[in-house]
């Protein structure tokens, strides 16, 4: 669990992070999010002391991170950040190497490390293991820093636009493998992002960031239901809400008994999946493979504020 008690940073006299309180739980993964220097990337550098905290502090299981060396801290906490940031002359699995080095962990377990991040990232391992940063396309490079800064197998894993840089559809691979990842590891996650589809697809809460101060942080469906200001509404968007809310639950919360004419959509769907072949194929109702149906009417219920 990490805990953020009244952290603030001043540059020059001015708080750029100011005064902000928030609680992360064990496994959650928790998106920030806000306005262009509103402090989301000093806030995340003060977790793992990159940038020193003014006041506040900082708590890992209860432990105050003060008290240990920084860059013991940094061992523990994984980190990527957009554009990847891999050394240059450096292999793609030195780089990847590179914490578990550290560590000093065995050679063998290095290299069997180095492979299983590889493939779960979908670089073949012998093709990609000896290529240089600058052998790779920018949504492999950026594949490659989200290893890294997976191998050590940190229990804290630090994000700061991560996938900024990848085109629409494997930014879409790379968010669905992030997740996936991190619930199986149980790895808690703080990641920084500029999209709110991002935010709400990915986030067991969202903290919204404005001018240094944290204005709400909340389950996606409650900051898109109840926002806290006219900041936090204007920022989600009010002409997507509706559809966003969809987004969260699946087809097979909702599904009722009945039949319905037509091909059957996945259990896992989401409901803006739903509503969106209901549209295109003038259906009232879908059946749900593996029994059941979702009706127009349902969706359109779920895509309110109750
Ligand atoms: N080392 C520094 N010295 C002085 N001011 C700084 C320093 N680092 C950051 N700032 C200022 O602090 C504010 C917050 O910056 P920060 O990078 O945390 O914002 P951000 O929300 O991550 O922005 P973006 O979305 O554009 O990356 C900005 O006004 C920035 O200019």
């Amino acid at each position: 669990m990490i805990e953020i008690r009244n952290l603030s940073r001043l540059y020059d006299g001015l708080a750029v992070v100011d005064d902000v309180s928030l609680t992360v739980e064990t496994g959650q993964l928790a998106v920030l999010v806000g306005t262009s220097g509103s402090g989301k990337t000093t806030l995340l550098r003060m977790i793992n002391r990159l940038v020193q905290p003014s006041s506040g502090q900082v708590l890992i299981d209860g432990v105050d991170t003060a008290t240990l060396p920084a860059h013991l801290l940094r061992r523990r906490i994984g980190y990527a950040i957009q554009g990847h940031g891999l050394f240059p002359h450096r292999s793609v699995a030195q780089n990847i190497a590179t914490v578990p080095r550290l560590l000093g962990w065995p050679r063998r377990q290095i290299d069997a490390r180095v492979d299983e991040l590889l493939a779960l990232f979908q670089l073949d391992p012998a093709a990609f293991r000896g290529r240089m940063p600058h052998q790779l396309s920018g949504g492999q490079a950026q594949r490659v820093g989200v290893a890294r800064a997976l191998a050590a197998k940190p229990d804290l894993l630090l994000m700061d636009e991560p996938f900024g840089a990848l085109d629409p559809l494997i930014r879409a691979k790379a968010q669905d493998d992030l997740r996936q990842i991190q619930r199986q590891l149980g790895t808690t996650l703080i990641l920084v992002t500029h999209d709110m589809t991002e935010a709400v697809d990915l986030g067991d809460r969202i903290a919204v960031m404005d001018g240094g101060k944290l204005l709400q942080y909340d389950a996606p469906a409650r900051i898109l239901t109840d926002p806290a200001t006219p900041f936090v509404r204007d920022l989600i968007g009010t002409a997507d809400r509706a559809l966003r809310l969809l987004s969260l639950a699946r087809v097979g919360d909702i599904a009722a008994p009945g039949q319905a004419e037509g091909p059957a959509i996945a259990p896992g769907a989401s409901l803006r999946d739903a509503l969106a072949e209901c549209l295109w194929s003038g259906r009232d109702a879908l059946p749900v493979e593996g029994g059941g149906i979702v009706t127009l009417n349902a969706l359109r219920a779920k895509a309110r504020p109750r």
